[in-house]
């Protein structure tokens, strides 16, 4: 699994593998080295400036000047803080650089041919201010190309989120595994291309440390993900039901109930008013509408146990009429919520955490304000560090799996686990994307996936289907280039 690990889970591995055998000053000299290597990238004799910072990231940096400088580059090194005050390994790597150790401000950066920020890394404690945060909004205004020691100065490894100033990197080399900032913006942006070095840490620490964060990657989902089988029947691969709005809004049911279907659901219904049945039955001849003149109709359409599945909300409009046909549909069945029906429970979530402990499963996909409007006034949850700790919080808050959208998607489940996807394109930001992810969602709920696997599986086939249609992307191209994204994934499957 692609493991994303915070700061503290790094230390855990770190202190591991020196139970394991390997010292942690090895572990430096290897990620010194690892930086080196990406910094000899640029030719020979580029001038590089390596910034130490007083902890380990600047320990990483002492090595990488001494390693560059034997590969024939012209180094200089600054400190930020005293010499005398470096401990540990950090000291040691100091000690091992033989050349002069000079103050930051006596260099002119925009000298450097590179410059080697290794200030702050996992350490990064505080907000930088004074002298720290001086010297790495002079290193941005350099505009020279950075190579970033495990993150960019100033950037939290846990959150992606900026403390006081990070500068932008042109390449960020980290150890063992990624951390959530890496993936999580601001953060992605600012680390430019994240090179992941091998250090020497086994991967068993992992057994230790059972990291709950991953990057959002088929691995993921794979042991649960429904394949296609030669046996098999459309009953076996499940029946979706997309409630409908009317004749001016159904466009948003359409392309969940065109998501849901080429996600691979056997059968799909879609519950429409009688006046959105033309365009319904025009869009996708596959389809089965149902007419939804009354509450009624749709209690009579699911008295048949078989449909388990339902996504409510694009088109929907707000409020109680809303919510009603949430409540006739929720028990016992898996659901998804999107847009109008999440905001008919603008600023009463404990209302949604009640039904969605009447579901046999809860998915809700809310975009950043959807999501706002949700929680309002719950400070625990909006407040909470991180993208990545909101979606936590709100899954653990409502029991149901939380997809925050975003070019930094996140999926939480109320277990804790979480997974930030990396795949998604920036054109993929387009309307009615929303409404195609929420029906594929339930497109692999209705095959019986976990609600935490159908949520990251429906998140990465959708950035997969926006990089496959390509730029100048509508929302009505993904259905259509899933069938291409299910054809390589059939393939790294091993699928015939
Ligand atoms: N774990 C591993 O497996 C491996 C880790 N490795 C490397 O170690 C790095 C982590 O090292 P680290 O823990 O020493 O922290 P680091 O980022 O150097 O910062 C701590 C120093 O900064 C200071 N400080 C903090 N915030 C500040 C602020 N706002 N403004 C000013 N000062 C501030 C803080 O001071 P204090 O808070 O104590 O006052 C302390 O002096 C990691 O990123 C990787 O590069 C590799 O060698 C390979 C294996
Ligand atoms: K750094």
């Amino acid at each position: 699994m692609h493991a994303l690990l915070d700061p503290q889970e790094m230390g855990q591995a770190d202190r591991l593998a020196a139970e394991m055998g390997t010292p942690s000053f090895t572990l430096m000299e290897r990620a010194g080295t690892a930086v080196a290597d990406v910094v000899a990238r640029f030719p020979l004799p580029t001038r590089v400036i390596v910034l130490c910072g007083p902890g380990n990231n600047g320990g990483d940096g002492f090595v990488a000047a001494r390693v560059l400088t034997q590969r024939g580059f012209r180094v200089r090194v600054a400190l930020l803080g005293e010499r005398a005050r470096l401990t540990g390994d950090a000291r040691r790597a100091a000690e091992r650089w033989r050349g002069t150790v000079e103050e930051p401000a006596v260099l002119d950066l925009t000298e450097a041919g590179v410059i080697v920020d290794a200030l702050f890394g996992a350490g990064l404690a505080r907000d930088l201010d004074g002298a720290a945060k001086a010297l790495v909004t002079r290193m941005a205004a350099s505009g020279r190309p950075i190579v970033a020691v495990d993150l960019p100065s100033g950037l939290d490894g846990a959150t992606g989120k900026v403390r006081g100033a990070a500068a932008q990197a042109q390449e960020t080399i980290t150890f063992f595994r990624r951390k959530p900032g890496h993936l999580l913006e601001p953060g992605r942006s600012l680390c430019g291309r994240v090179r992941v070095a091998d250090i020497g840490i086994p991967d068993a620490v992992l057994d230790v440390i059972r990291p709950a964060t991953s990057v959002n990657m088929p691995d993921l989902w794979r042991p649960v993900f429904p394949l296609p089988s030669a046996l098999g029947h459309k009953y076996d691969r499940g029946h979706a039901v997309v409630v409908s709005g009317g004749a001016w809004t159904c466009g948003a049911a359409r392309l969940s109930a065109r998501g849901a279907l080429r996600a691979g659901a056997g059968l799909v219904t879609v519950a429409l008013p009688p006046d959105a049945l033309p365009l319904h039955a025009a869009s996708y001849a596959a389809i089965m509408p149902r007419p939804m003149a009354c509450d009624d109709d749709l209690a009579a359409l699911l008295a048949d146990r078989r449909l388990g599945t339902v996504v409510l909300g694009p088109g929907l409009g707000l409020g109680a009429a809303t919510r009603a046909k949430i409540d006739i549909t929720a028990p016992g069945r898996r659901l998804v919520l999107d847009a109008d029906a999440l905001t008919s429970y603008a600023g009463v979530p404990w209302a949604l955490a009640d039904l969605a402990a009447r579901t046999a499963g809860l998915i809700i996909t809310p975009h950043e304000g959807e999501f706002a409007r949700l929680f309002a006034g719950d400070r625990a949850v909006l407040e909470a560090p991180s993208k990545l700790a909101r979606a936590r919080a709100a899954a653990a808050r409502l029991g149901a799996v939380v997809v925050l959208k975003g070019a930094d998607t996140v999926v939480a489940a109320p277990d804790g686990r979480a997974a930030i996807a990396e795949n998604a394109p920036a054109y993929l930001a387009t309307a009615g994307a929303g409404d195609v992810l929420a029906g594929m969602a339930g497109g692999l709920l209705a095959q019986a996936m976990p609600p935490f696997e159908a949520a990251a599986a429906a998140v990465w086939l959708h950035g997969e289907a926006a990089r496959a249609a390509g730029p100048g992307l509508v929302a009505d191209d993904l259905p259509e280039a899933l069938r291409e994204v299910y054809r390589r994934l059939y393939e790294l499957f091993g699928v015939r």
